[in-house]
C-alpha cells in the first residue's frame, strides 16, 4: 500500500516537472540566452553575440540552474529599454511588504528610533514623522514619495546650478584629485581608485550636506570606510535580500539566520556600519536644522528637510537611506570610468596629447576649459563610456502583467537591462570592439549619442547623471591639463566582479606633472 502510494507521489511530482518543463522551455515565447553574473564573463558573453548578431531583443537569463524559470526578463534592444522603462509598472525595484516589515525589525536591531529621538529629540519633525513612508531614493516602489525625492532632487541641482555652487564643489574636489595623483602617483605609479573614490565622494558630501572635507579629515576617513563596507557586502546583501523576499516571515527565526545558513559568511561589518553612518547623517540634520534659511536652502539635505516640515511621509529612514544611496551611486561607478579612462590613456599617449593641445588652447582662449572648445576630450570621454560601461541597470521589479513590444512581462518578474548590448550592438555603433577617440565628432563638432545610454533610460534612471557628466568631464580636462599618463603595470582587463565592470588590480599609471 505504501509502496503504491509513494509511486504515485512520485509519479505525479514527475508529471509536474514535465508540465513545467514544456510551459518554460518548449512553450515560453522568450528564448533563453545566457547571462552570467561574473561582469567579466558577462561582459564578453553580451559582446560577443551582440557583435554577431544573435542576442534576441529581450530573453529570459540562464545564470544558474532553472533560473530561467522564474519569469526574469533581460532587455537588450534601445528601443525596447526606451519603451519599457517608460512605464510606471516597471519602474520599481526589488520591494516588497515584507521587505519592509525587514527593515522594520532591522532598525529594531540597530537601536536607530531610540538614536532619532537622542540626537534630534521628541519634538523634531522627522522623530515624529517615524521612519517615514520610502526606501530612500534609490529603493521601493516607483510612487509618488519616490517621484517628489526626484522632484526635491533637480531642485537641489536647479538651485545650486544658478549660484555656481557645483562648480565650485566639483572644482574643490577635483583640484585635491590633483593633488593626490601627484603626490602618490609621480613616482612609482598607482592604481586611482581609492582617489578617485574620495573625489566622487567628496562631490556628494558637497552636493547633499554642504561640506567641502579635505580627504585627510578623520571624518571623511570614517565616511569612506562606511561606504567601503557597503560595498564590499553588496553581493551578500542582495542574496540577504532574496531570502527575505522568498521565504516567510516567522517571528523569532528571522531570515538573517537563513541568511547564514545558506551562504554561511555574515554581513561583516553591516551591522555596526549601518547605525555608525545613520548617527553620522543624523548629526549633520541636528547641524542643519540650526542653520536652516527655508527661503534660501543650500544643500540637498535641507530641501528634503523643509520638504518633511510638509510631507510626514518624509520620515527619518527616507532621509538617512536618500542620502546613503548617493554615495553608493555615486563613488564606485564614477570612479571605475575614471580607472578605464586613465590605463586608456596611458596606452594611447597620442589621444592625450590632442586633449592636452584643446584643453591649452581653451584657457589661452577663455581662461578657463570650456566645454564648447573641447570637441574632440568630448568625444573620448563618451567613447570611453561607451568602451567600458561601468553598470548595467538596477534590477526593475514589475508590478503587473505587462506586454512591451511584443514582449511579454510577469507581474513580480525581475526585469534588468543590458546597457552593453545597446553600446556594443555594431548596428549602434559601428566596430564596437574597438577604442575610437573621435567616435562622436562630426563636420569637426561634438554629437551626443543617446545610445550611449549608461546612466540608463526612464523613469528610473540615474538620478546623478547631470552631476557625474559635469564630474567626469571637469575630473578629466584638470588631469590631462595637469599630468602626462603612462602605464607602469598591467594591462586593461576586466576583474572578477558581481556589479562593477571594472579593471583588474594591478594596472599601475604614474601621472607626470607636465608643468615640471
Ligand atoms: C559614471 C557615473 C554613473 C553611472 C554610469 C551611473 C549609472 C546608473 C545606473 C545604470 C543606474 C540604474 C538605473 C536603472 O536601474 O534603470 C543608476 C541609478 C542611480 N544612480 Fe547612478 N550612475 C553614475 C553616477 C551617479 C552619481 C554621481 C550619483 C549621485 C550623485 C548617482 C546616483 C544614483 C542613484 C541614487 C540611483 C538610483 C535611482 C533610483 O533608484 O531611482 N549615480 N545609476
Amino acid at each position: 500500500m505504501l509502496y503504491i502510494l509513494l509511486s504515485t507521489v512520485v509519479a505525479l511530482l514527475l508529471c509536474r516537472l514535465v508540465v513545467l518543463w514544456v510551459r518554460y522551455e518548449v512553450m515560453h515565447p522568450l528564448r533563453e540566452h545566457a547571462y552570467p553574473l561574473r561582469k567579466d564573463k558577462n561582459f564578453e558573453v553580451i559582446k560577443e553575440a551582440a557583435g554577431n548578431g544573435t542576442l534576441p531583443k529581450a530573453f529570459r537569463p540562464n545564470s544558474f540552474p532553472l533560473s530561467s524559470w522564474s519569469g526574469n526578463v533581460i532587455l537588450a534592444d534601445y528601443e525596447l529599454i526606451k519603451e519599457a522603462f517608460s512605464k510606471k509598472e516597471l519602474s520599481n525595484r526589488l520591494y516588497s511588504e515584507k521587505l519592509d516589515q525587514d527593515m522594520v525589525r532591522k532598525r529594531k536591531n540597530y537601536g536607530i528610533n531610540e538614536m532619532v529621538e537622542r540626537i534630534l529629540g521628541p519634538e523634531d519633525t522627522l522623530t515624529k514623522n517615524g521612519a517615514g513612508a520610502s526606501m530612500g531614493i534609490g529603493d521601493g516602489f516607483y510612487d509618488e514619495t519616490h517621484r517628489n525625492l526626484r522632484v526635491h532632487w533637480h531642485d537641489t541641482i536647479k538651485r545650486l546650478v544658478g549660484r555656481n555652487q557645483i562648480s565650485e564643489i566639483i572644482q574643490h574636489s577635483s583640484a585635491q584629485v590633483n593633488r593626490y595623483l601627484e603626490r602618490e602617483g609621480s613616482q612609482d605609479g598607482i592604481d586611482p581608485r581609492e582617489i578617485f573614490m574620495n573625489g566622487t565622494m567628496n562631490v556628494v558630501t558637497g552636493f547633499s550636506l554642504g561640506i567641502l572635507y579635505e580627504f585627510d579629515d578623520p571624518d571623511f576617513k570614517n565616511l569612506a570606510k562606511y561606504v567601503r563596507v557597503f560595498f564590499e557586502n553588496m553581493r551578500n546583501m542582495y542574496v540577504n535580500k532574496i531570502i527575505v523576499d522568498i521565504f516567510p516571515l516567522w517571528p523569532r527565526m528571522t531570515q538573517n539566520w537563513l541568511y547564514q545558513l545558506f551562504v554561511r559568511k555574515p554581513l561583516a561589518g553591516i551591522t555596526e556600519t549601518v547605525p555608525r553612518f545613520t548617527e553620522y547623517i543624523l548629526t549633520k540634520v541636528k547641524e542643519h536644522r540650526a542653520t536652516l534659511d527655508i527661503a534660501n536652502p543650500k544643500d540637498f539635505l535641507d530641501i528634503l528637510l523643509i520638504a518633511a516640515e510638509k510631507d510626514s511621509r518624509l520620515g527619518h529612514f527616507t532621509i538617512t537611506s536618500s542620502i546613503v544611496a548617493l554615495y553608493l551611486g555615486a563613488s564606485d561607478t564614477l570612479s571605475n570610468q575614471m580607472r578605464w579612462l586613465c590605463f586608456t590613456l596611458a596606452d594611447h599617449p597620442e589621444v592625450q596629447e590632442k586633449m592636452f593641445e584643446e584643453i591649452k588652447a581653451s584657457i589661452e582662449k577663455d581662461s578657463e576649459i570650456m566645454k564648447e572648445n573641447c570637441p574632440f576630450t568630448r568625444s573620448v570621454l563618451l567613447e570611453n563610456m561607451r568602451w567600458h560601461p561601468v553598470v548595467d541597470t538596477l534590477p526593475h521589479r514589475a508590478t503587473e502583467d505587462i506586454e512591451v513590444q511584443g514582449v511579454p512581462i510577469k507581474n513580480k518578474a525581475v526585469v534588468q537591462a543590458s546597457l552593453t548590448a545597446v553600446m556594443h550592438n555594431p548596428a549602434n555603433f559601428p566596430e564596437p570592439e574597438k577604442f575610437i577617440p573621435d567616435r562622436f565628432i562630426k563636420n569637426g563638432a561634438f554629437e551626443n549619442d543617446v545610445k550611449v545610454c549608461g546612466f540608463s533610460l526612464g523613469l528610473r534612471n540615474c538620478i546623478g547623471k547631470q552631476l557625474a557628466i559635469e564630474e567626469y568631464f571637469i575630473f578629466s580636462s584638470n588631469m590631462v591639463k595637469s599630468f602626462r599618463l603612462e602605464r607602469t603595470a598591467g594591462k586593461n582587463e576586466i576583474a572578477n566582479h558581481t556589479a562593477i565592470l571594472m579593471p583588474k588590480d594591478g594596472n599601475k599609471v604614474r601621472f607626470i606633472p607636465r608643468n615640471k
